[in-house]
C-alpha cells in the first residue's frame, strides 16, 4: 500500500516530539518530510539558557541528530522556509522553490519573540534570545564589552540575565512591573526572589518603561519614559513571544491570537493540523514544553486515524533554570475572589510558600526556596485533590525539614516524576528493572524523563538509588562516553587496548553498543581515541567527524565556508596576501577579515569552490575548524620592540612549525610573547609562552573563551628547544589522557596541574610522551594538499549537495 504523505512545518520541539510518537504508533504509516528554518537538527531550546550559563555546550543540545533522521527515512530540510500552503491542491511550497504535496499536514512554527517597537530597537548589540544564533551572538559580544541590559523581568529575562553574569557582564535588568516574574510569583515571593537575585551581582530597575535604545550605529544605552538613561552595550529583549501564525493566515486558516485548533489539534482546514506554540486551544496558547508534548500525544493519535483521549487543555507549572535559586509555580497563584490560601514565610531561611485553595481543592502554589512538594502539588492540582488534614500538617513540617532524601520513597507510582515530559515514578521504576538501567542518561534515553529542562535529574538519580540499591553507586557516578554505552572513556580505552580494536564500528560492535550506528557524540570520540592510540596505522573515518573536519573549513551561518590558510606565527609576505587577494577578487568572496589569532580569513565561500581556492592560494591549510593546533600567535619581540627580551616571533614559528595538525581532543591555541607585557595574551592560550630575563616561562590551561580562565605557570626553562620539549609533552599527555571536547583548561582543572608536573617533569615518562608524540606527527599529512592532488575526493565531498553530517564548532 502507498503511504501517506506527511508534512511537517517547523523542525522544533513540539513538532518533532509528535513525530516521535507518531513512529512510536506506526513507523510505516507515512512518507515523512520536514522543514525547519533554522539549519541545524532539532535541538533543546530549553538548555541555550544552560547554554549562556555556561553549563553545557552547543554541541550538547542537540535531542535528534541527522543520523536519526535518516534512520527513520525522514527527509529534512533544514534552512528552508516554508512560504505558501496551497489547502486545494494540498501543496506546501518553500523559499527554495520546493513544492512537496501532503495528505496531512502539521504546523509547529512555534513563536517569534516580541521585540519591542521603539526606536532604535533594531541597532547592532540589541537581539532576542531565542534560538542558536542570538545565544552565539552574546556570548560573542560578552567576549568585547562590559556592559549588558535586559529588558524584561520574566524567566527568559532573568535566566538571559544570569547568563551574562556568568559570561563576565554587568547586568540590569529592565521591567515594567513593580516586582519581577508577575506571571509567575505573588509580591512576596518576588522580592525574595530579587534579593536572592541582587546578591548574585543583577541590578534592578523597576516600574521602568524603555522609550529608546540609543547608540552611533551600535547600541550605547537605553532610555527611559521617565526621562533616565542607562549605558549598555548589548540589550537583550525579553519581554514575551507572540505565535507564529503569519503562514497560517495567509493560507486561509483561522487564526486568533495562535491558530485555533480543537480538542484533537485540528485546524479549520481538512487534513491540517497545529501543533506547540503556534496553536491556540480553548483561547489559551501555552509556552511551556509540557503542555505541548502532551498536545502531540494526542495528535500522534488523530494524524494515524485513531480518536482516542482528546486534549483538554493542561495546568502549567515553572521553575527558573537559576542555580542557587529554588522558585516553583503553578496554577492560580494569586489570591482572588473565593479562593484562601495558607502560607509559610520562614524570613529567616527564606523559605517562602503559599498554596491557593478554592472549594476544598488546591488551584494554584508559589513556592520559593523549598520547592521539593512542587511536584506533589502540581500533581494535586491536576488530580483535583481536596485538601486533606495530613497535607496541611506536611505543608508546615517539611519547612522545619525541608531534606528530600526520602521523598522518592514517600511518592505514589503515579506522582509525576519528570513535569516537562510527564513521565511517573511508576513508569521510571518499572523501566529500570525491565530494561536493566543504570544511569540518569539511560533512564532519559528510555522514558524521556529528564530530556528537557533537566530539573528533574536529581530525582530520576534519587530513583535509581532507591530502585538499585548499593548496585547505583558503581553505575551511576560514572561519566560515560554517551547515551550509547554504559563505559566510561578510560574504560573505553582500555578495551580497546585489551581487545585490539582497530575501527569505530569494531569498537561499538565488541564493547555492545546498544545503538549500532553509534551517535554524533561517541562517533567522533571513538575515531579520535583509536587515532591517537594508533597514530601511524590507524586511517581516519571521516564520516565519523563533525562537517567542518570532514570538509576542512568551518560552516557559516549562511550555508557558506570560510577559509583561514596557515601562517606561522601570523607572519605573511607580500607574495602570499597577492595569492590572497587574487583568490578573492576571482571567487567573489564577500568578506576577508584578520582573526584574533592574527590570521586572514577569507569568509562566504562556496563549497563547491574550495578545492579550487586551495589549490590557487598553495598554503597549508591553517586548521580554523579543526580539534588540533589552531594558530600560535606572537608579539613582534625583540627584533623589532624595545622591551623584547627574547625572539618570540621565531619561536612561535617554530613551534607552529613543529606542532601543526596534531590531533587533540579539543581545540588547542598558543601564543609567545617576549616580555611580561604580554601583547600576544599568552595567559590565556591553551599553552602560552612569555620572554622572562635569561629564560621562558610557560602557562598551561588558559582560555579566553566563554570559560575566561587565566593559565598556570608550569614551568619557567632557559632555551627554545626546552620550551618546545615541554609543550611537547604537555600535549602528548593532553591528548592521551583528556576525555574528547575537552579543552586544556577544564582538563588541567580536572587532573591537576600538580599532577601533570609530576609526569611530564619524570625525564623518563617525558621521553616516553615524546617518542609517542613524534610517532603522531610523523602520521599527519596536509589535508588541503591531499584532496588538491585527490580527484575522487574532491568529488565526493565537494560536489554532492547533500552532506548530513554532525556540525560542531
Ligand atoms: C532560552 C529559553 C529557555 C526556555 N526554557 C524553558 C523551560 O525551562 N521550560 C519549558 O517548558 N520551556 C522553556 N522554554 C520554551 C520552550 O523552549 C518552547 O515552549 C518550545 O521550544 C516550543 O516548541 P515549538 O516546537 O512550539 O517551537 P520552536 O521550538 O520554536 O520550533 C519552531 C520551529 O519552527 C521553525 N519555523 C517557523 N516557521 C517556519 C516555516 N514557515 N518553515 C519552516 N520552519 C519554520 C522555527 O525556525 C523553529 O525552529 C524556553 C525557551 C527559551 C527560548
Ligand atoms: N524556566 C522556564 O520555564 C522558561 C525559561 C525561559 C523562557 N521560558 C518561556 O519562554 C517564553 C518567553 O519568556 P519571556 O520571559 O520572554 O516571556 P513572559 O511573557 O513570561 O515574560 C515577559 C516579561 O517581560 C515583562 N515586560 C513586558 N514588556 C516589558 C517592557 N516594555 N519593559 C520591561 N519588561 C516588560 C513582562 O511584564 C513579563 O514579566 C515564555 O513562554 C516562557 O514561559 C520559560
Ligand atoms: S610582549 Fe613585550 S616584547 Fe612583545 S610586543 Fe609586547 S612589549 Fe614588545
Ligand atoms: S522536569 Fe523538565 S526534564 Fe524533567
Amino acid at each position: 500500500m502507498k503511504r501517506k504523505q506527511l508534512v511537517l512545518i517547523g523542525n522544533g520541539m513540539a513538532g518533532v516530539r509528535c513525530i516521535e510518537e507518531i513512529l512510536k504508533i506506526d513507523r510505516d504509516a507515512f512518507d515523512i518530510t520536514i522543514f525547519g528554518s533554522e539549519p541545524y537538527p532539532n535541538y533543546n531550546r530549553i538548555l541555550l539558557s544552560t547554554v549562556l550559563q555556561g553549563d553545557t555546550s552547543i554541541d550538547d543540545i542537540t535531542m535528534n541528530d541527522w543520523e536519526w533522521y535518516r534512520k527513520n527515512n525522514i527527509r529534512l530540510f533544514v534552512g528552508e522556509t516554508v512560504v505558501d500552503i496551497d489547502k486545494e491542491q494540498q501543496l506546501v511550497r518553500t523559499d527554495q522553490g520546493r513544492t512537496v504535496p501532503y495528505d496531512e499536514l502539521i504546523i509547529a512554527t512555534g513563536s517569534k519573540p516580541f521585540i519591542l517597537p521603539i526606536p532604535g530597537a533594531n541597532k547592532k548589540g540589541v537581539t532576542a534570545f531565542r534560538d542558536i544564533k542570538d545565544c552565539e551572538m552574546m556570548m560573542e559580544y560578552a567576549k568585547t564589552y562590559k556592559k549588558a541590559a535586559v529588558i524584561g523581568g520574566g524567566l527568559l529575562g532573568l535566566e538571559a540575565a544570569r547568563g551574562l553574569l556568568n559570561l563576565g557582564m554587568e547586568v540590569d535588568v529592565i521591567h515594567i512591573f513593580d516586582y519581577l516574574m508577575e506571571r509567575q510569583l505573588d509580591p512576596t515571593a518576588s522580592k525574595l526572589l530579587q534579593r536572592e537575585l541582587e546578591k548574585q551581582g543583577m541590578n534592578f530597575l523597576l516600574k521602568k518603561e524603555t522609550a529608546e535604545i540609543f547608540g552611533d550605529g551600535r547600541v550605547e544605552g537605553v532610555r527611559f519614559k521617565d526621562g533616565t538613561e542607562i549605558a549598555a552595550d548589548l540589550v537583550v529583549m525579553a519581554v514575551g513571544i507572540r505565535p507564529n501564525v503569519d503562514l497560517a493566515r495567509e493560507s486561509g486558516i483561522a487564526v486568533n491570537r495562535g491558530i485555533v485548533v480543537n480538542d484533537y489539534l485540528e485546524t479549520s482546514v481538512p487534513h491540517i493540523y497545529a501543533v506547540g506554540e503556534c496553536a491556540e486551544h480553548r483561547g489559551i496558547v501555552y509556552g511551556l514544553v509540557a503542555p505541548l508534548y502532551e498536545q502531540g500525544k494526542v495528535l500522534a493519535e488523530a494524524v494515524c486515524g485513531i480518536k482516542g483521549r482528546p486534549y483538554e487543555g493542561s495546568v502549567v507549572s515553572t521553575q527558573l533554570k537559576v542555580s542557587g535559586v529554588d522558585v516553583f509555580s503553578a496554577g492560580e497563584f494569586m489570591d482572588g475572589e473565593g479562593t484562601a490560601s495558607i502560607k509559610v514565610y520562614d524570613e529567616f531561611r527564606g523559605i517562602y510558600k503559599k498554596v491557593v485553595i478554592r472549594d476544598g481543592k488546591i488551584v494554584g502554589a508559589v513556592l520559593f526556596g523549598d520547592t521539593s512538594e512542587g511536584r506533589k502539588l502540581l500533581d494535586m492540582i491536576n488530580k483535583n485533590e481536596s485538601i486533606s488534614n495530613s497535607f496541611q500538617l506536611s505543608f508546615f513540617q517539611s519547612t522545619a525539614n525541608s531534606s528530600n532524601k526520602s521523598m522518592v520513597a514517600a511518592m505514589a507510582d503515579t506522582d509525576v516524576v519528570c513535569g516537562c515530559n510527564g513521565v511517573t515514578k511508576g513508569t521510571i521504576c518499572k523501566a529500570i528493572v525491565e530494561h536493566g538501567l543504570k544511569t540518569v542518561e539511560e533512564v532519559r534515553d528510555c522514558t524521556n524523563a529528564s530530556r528537557s529542562c533537566g530539573g528533574c535529574k536529581g530525582l530520576v538519580a534519587e530513583l535509581l538509588e532507591y530502585t538499585l540499591g548499593e548496585e547505583f553507586d558503581k553505575h551511576a557516578m560514572k561519566e560515560t562516553v554517551c547515551g550509547c554505552t554504559t563505559l566510561s572513556r578510560d574504560e573505553v580505552i582500555a578495551e580497546i587496548k585489551a581487545k585490539n580494536l582497530k575501527y569505530v564500528r569494531e569498537v561499538m560492535n565488541v564493547l555492545g553498543w546498544k545503538n549500532e550506528e553509534g551517535c554524533s557524540k561517541c562517533r567522533p570520540a571513538l575515531n579520535y581515541y583509536l587515532s591517537m592510540l594508533y597514530p601511524s596505522e590507524y586511517v581516519d573515518e571521516a564520516e565519523s567527524r563533525f562537517v567542518n573536519e570532514r570538509l576542512h573549513a568551518n560552516i557559516q551561518a549562511d550555508g557558506t565556508y570560510s577559509v583561514v590558510p596557515r601562517m606561522y606565527g601570523g607572519v605573511t609576505t607580500a607574495e602570499q596576501l597577492r595569492k590572497i587577494a587574487d583568490v578573492a577578487e576571482k571567487y567573489n568572496v564577500p568578506m576577508i577579515k584578520l582573526t584574533g589569532g592574527q590570521r586572514i580569513d577569507l569568509l562566504g565561500v562556496k563549497k563547491e569552490d574550495l578545492p579550487r581556492i586551495w589549490a590557487e592560494l598553495d598554503m597549508p591549510s591553517g586548521y580554523a575548524y579543526a580539534k588540533a593546533l589552531r594558530t600560535v600567535k606572537t608579539c613582534v619581540g625583540k627584533q623589532f620592540c624595545r622591551f623584547g627580551t627574547q625572539d618570540s616571533t621565531k619561536l612561535g614559528i617554530d613551534m607552529e612549525k613543529k606542532f601543526e595538525r596534531l590531533n587533540t581532543p579539543h581545540k588547542v591555541k598558543m601564543a609567545v610573547s617576549a616580555c611580561p607585557r604580554n601583547c600576544a595574551e599568552s595567559g590565556i592560550k591553551d599553552v602560552g609562552i612569555v620572554g622572562v630575563d635569561g629564560g621562558w616561562e610557560i602557562y598551561v590551561g588558559g582560555n579566553g573563551g566563554t570559560h575566561l580562565r587565566a593559565g598556570d605557570l608550569l614551568c619557567t626553562v632557559r632555551t627554545e628547544e626546552e620550551v618546545i620539549e615541554m609543550t611537547g609533552a604537555f600535549l602528548q599527555y593532553y591528548r592521551e589522557s583528556a576525555n574528547y571536547l575537552e579543552r586544556t583548561s577544564k582538563w588541567v582543572e580536572r587532573v591537576g596541574l600538580e599532577h601533570i608536573r609530576e609526569v611530564i617533569f619524570d625525564q623518563e615518562t617525558r621521553r616516553q610522551l615524546l617518542d609517542r608524540l613524534e610517532e603522531a606527527l610523523a602520521a599527519t599529512k596536509d589535508p588541503w594538499k591531499e584532496i588538491v592532488e585527490n580527484k575522487e575526493m574532491q568529488e565526493k565531498l565537494f560536489t554532492s549537495l547533500q552532506v548530513k553530517v554532525p556540525v560542531n564548532r
